[in-house]
C-alpha cells in the first residue's frame, strides 16, 4: 500500500484522465459507489443517512453517495454546504444526476433546517472538503464541524474528515472527529501525523479503478505484513553462523547495563549469526550473565586497539545506554571512521551533531534511530516541529546527510538517502517506555546484515519489533504493563507469522 499525498493524487488523477480516457465523472462515480458498498455495514434498514456535501469534489463523491443509497430504499437528507453556483465541473455533473432521480436536498442559506436534519442523523457522511482543503477552516464549515463533533453520531469521512489537510497545515486543527475514514485509493500522510491522526478514527482505502501502475510510482510504502512476507529473507538450508552476519553493540555504562543487554538479545532472536557486546569492565559480567550466546569486549582494557578489534564485523550499533563519558565519545570517532554499516542510537545520536558533516562521507550506510527528541536536538527545532512535519524533516535530514533515517513514533518512517520513505503500522502504546529502543536497535542489526535491501531490512526490522508488541498484548499483556523484555519474548511468535 502507498501513501500518497495530495500533489501526487491529482497528478495521477490526471494521467488517469488524458492517458487513460476515464473521466472524472466515472471516477467520482467509482469513488461514491466504492464508499457507499462500505457505508452499507453501518447501516440498519431504519437508519437515518445525513450526508454533507462541500463545493468540490469531495462534495461530488457525496452526491454518489446519497443517490446510491436513497435508490437503495435508504432514508437520505443531503445538505449542500455551498451556494448552488460554486458546484461546478464533475460534482455539478452528479448533482444533476441526483436531482434528475428526484431526490431532495436542503441549501446552506436554511439555516433554521439543516441543524435539525444533522442533529436527526444516525449516520452523517463527511463529504464536505478532502485533499483540496487547505488553510483554517472556513465558515460554515466551522459551525458545521463542531456541531457534529457535540453530537454522538456514527461519522463517516470521504478519503479525509473535513478540516484534515492531506498534509501538514501550520495553525490550529479543527476538524471532523470520525468513527472511520475511507481513504480514496490510499491514505494521505496526515493519516500517520500525530496532530491529525486520531481524526481518521479507523481508516480503510477503497479502490476506484485507478491503474495499478500509477500508484506504485508513489514513492512512499505503508509497511504491511504482505511486504514483509515478500522481502524476508528466509534462511538457505545450506546457511551456516558466518551467513548471518558478524554484528558488534557498543553500549551501556554501569548505571544503564540494562540497554546493551536489550538489544543484544533482540540482536540474537533476529537472525543474528555472532554477536559480540563491547562496554565497560563493570558492565560486561551483568550482560554476560543474562546473554549466553553471545561474546564479549572489554573497551576499557587500555591494551585495546579499537579500530584494529572492530575490523572483522559486519555491522556495528552504538549508544545504547552508553552514557556521554569522552571514553564513548572516542568509540563513536572510530565507528564513524570505520568502512562499516553502523546503526547509532540513543547517547551516540547526542555526540553525533558534531559529526553531522563526516556522514555524507562515509563508504558504508549510516543508520539513525532518534525519537523525535532526538531528532529535534539534531536539527535545533522543536520536539512539535519535528512531530507535525515528520516526512519532510526526516527526507531532508536523510537526503542532506545520506543516511538511512529510522524516525521513531507511533508511525516509524524509514528513511531512504535517495529520499524514499516506508511508514510502519504496528506497534501500541506499550512501546512508548524505555527499552523499546534498545530492541529495536537490535532487530535492525540483525537484519540490516541479512540478505534484501536495506529499505525493506529497516522497514521489516521495524515492522516486527511492533508486530512482537502487538501480539504480546493479544492475550498476555495490556499496554500498561507490557516491557521491553515482554517484547523480546514475543519476537518468535512475530518472525513465524511473518516467515511463514
Ligand atoms: N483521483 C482522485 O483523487 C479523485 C478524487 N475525488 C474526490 O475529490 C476530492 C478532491 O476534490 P477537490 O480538488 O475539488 O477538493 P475538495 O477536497 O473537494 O476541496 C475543495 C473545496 O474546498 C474548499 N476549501 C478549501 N480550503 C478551505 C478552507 N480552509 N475552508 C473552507 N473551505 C475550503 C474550496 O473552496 P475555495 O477555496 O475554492 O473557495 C473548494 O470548494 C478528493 O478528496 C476526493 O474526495 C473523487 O471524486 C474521484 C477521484
Ligand atoms: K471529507
Amino acid at each position: 500500500m502507498k501513501s500518497v499525498t495530495a500533489k501526487e493524487m491529482y497528478n495521477i488523477d490526471r494521467k488517469a484522465m488524458e492517458d487513460y480516457h476515464l473521466s472524472g465523472v466515472l471516477l467520482m462515480e467509482n469513488a461514491g459507489r466504492a464508499i457507499t458498498e462500505k457505508v452499507l455495514k453501518h447501516l440498519s434498514k431504519d437508519s437515518i443517512v445525513v450526508v454533507l456535501v462541500g463545493a468540490g469534489n469531495n462534495g461530488g463523491d457525496g452526491f454518489v453517495i446519497a443517490r446510491t443509497l436513497a435508490n437503495l430504499g435508504f432514508q437520505v437528507n443531503l445538505i449542500q454546504i455551498a451556494f448552488d453556483q460554486q458546484i461546478k465541473g464533475d460534482a455539478a455533473e452528479h448533482k444533476a444526476i441526483y436531482l434528475k432521480f428526484g431526490y431532495q436536498m436542503t441549501q446552506i442559506n436554511q439555516t433554521d433546517i439543516y441543524q435539525d436534519i444533522i442533529q436527526s442523523a444516525d449516520v452523517i457522511i463527511d463529504a464536505m472538503l478532502g485533499i483540496g482543503f487547505q488553510g483554517e477552516l472556513k465558515e460554515p464549515y466551522r459551525s458545521i464541524v463542531k456541531l457534529i463533533n457535540s453530537l454522538n453520531k456514527t461519522v463517516i469521512a470521504v478519503d479525509l474528515p473535513s478540516g484534515v489537510p492531506a498534509e501538514t497545515v501550520d495553525g490550529p486543527t479543527l476538524a471532523v472527529q470520525a468513527d472511520i475514514t475511507y481513504c480514496i485509493e490510499a491514505p494521505k500522510p496526515s493519516a500517520f501525523i500525530e496532530r491529525y491522526a486520531n481524526f481518521y478514527g479507523e481508516w480503510e482505502t477503497v479502490e476506484i479503478g485507478l491503474p495499478k501502475s500509477l500508484l506504485e510510482a508513489c514513492k512512499t510504502d505503508v509497511w504491511t505484513l504482505d511486504k514483509v512476507k515478500q522481502t524476508l529473507p528466509k534462511r538457505d538450508k545450506h546457511s551456516h553462523k558466518g551467513s548471518h552476519g558478524r554484528g558488534l553493540v557498543i553500549g551501556g555504562h554501569k548505571e544503564m547495563p540494562g540497554a546493551v543487554r536489550l538489544t543484544a538479545t533482540a540482536a540474537l532472536r533476529s537472525g543474528v549469526g555472532l554477536l559480540t557486546v563491547g562496554s565497560t569492565s563493570d558492565v560486561l559480567p551483568i550482560v554476560a550473565s543474562a546473554v549466553t550466546e553471545a561474546t564479549y569486549m572489554d573497551l576499557t582494557d587500555p591494551k585495546l586497539d579499537f579500530e584494529s578489534r572492530i575490523q572483522p564485523f559486519d555491522a556495528i550499533a552504538i549508544g545504547m545506554g552508553m552514557g556521554r563519558s569522552d571514553l564513548s565519545r572516542q568509540w563513536l570517532d572510530a565507528v564513524i571512521e570505520s568502512d562499516k554499516p553502523i546503526i547509532i542510537d540513543a547517547d551516540g545520536l547526542y555526540f553525533l551533531k558534531s559529526h553531522l558533516a563526516k556522514l555524507a562521507e562515509r563508504k558504508a550506510p549510516t543508520i539513525l534511530t532518534p525519537h523525535p527528541g532526538e531528532m529535534a536536538m539534531l536539527i535545533d527545532q522543536t520536539i512539535q516541529y519535528v512531530k507535525n512535519n515528520p516526512f519532510e524533516v526526516a527526507k531532508d535530514f536523510a537526503k542532506n546527510y545520506q543516511v538511512y533515517l529510522v524516525l521513531k513514533g507511533a508511525y516509524t518512517i524509514v528513511t531512504c538517502p535517495n529520499g524514499e520513505q516506508t511508514i510502519n503500522t504496528t506497534g501500541n502504546p506499550g512501546l512508548a517506555k524505555g527499552g523499546s529502543g534498545d530492541c529495536l536497535a537490535g532487530i535492525i542489526l540483525a537484519q540490516i546484515m541479512q540478505k534484501g535491501s536495506l529499505k525493506s531490512s529497516l522497514a521489516n526490522a521495524c515492522y516486527i519489533h511492533g508486530l512482537a508488541a502487538d501480539l504480546a498484548i493479544e492475550d498476555h499483556h495490556s499496554t500498561t504493563d507490557l516491557l521491553a523484555t515482554d517484547l523480546i519474548n514475543f519476537l518468535p511468535d512475530a518472525f513465524r507469522k511473518c516467515l511463514n
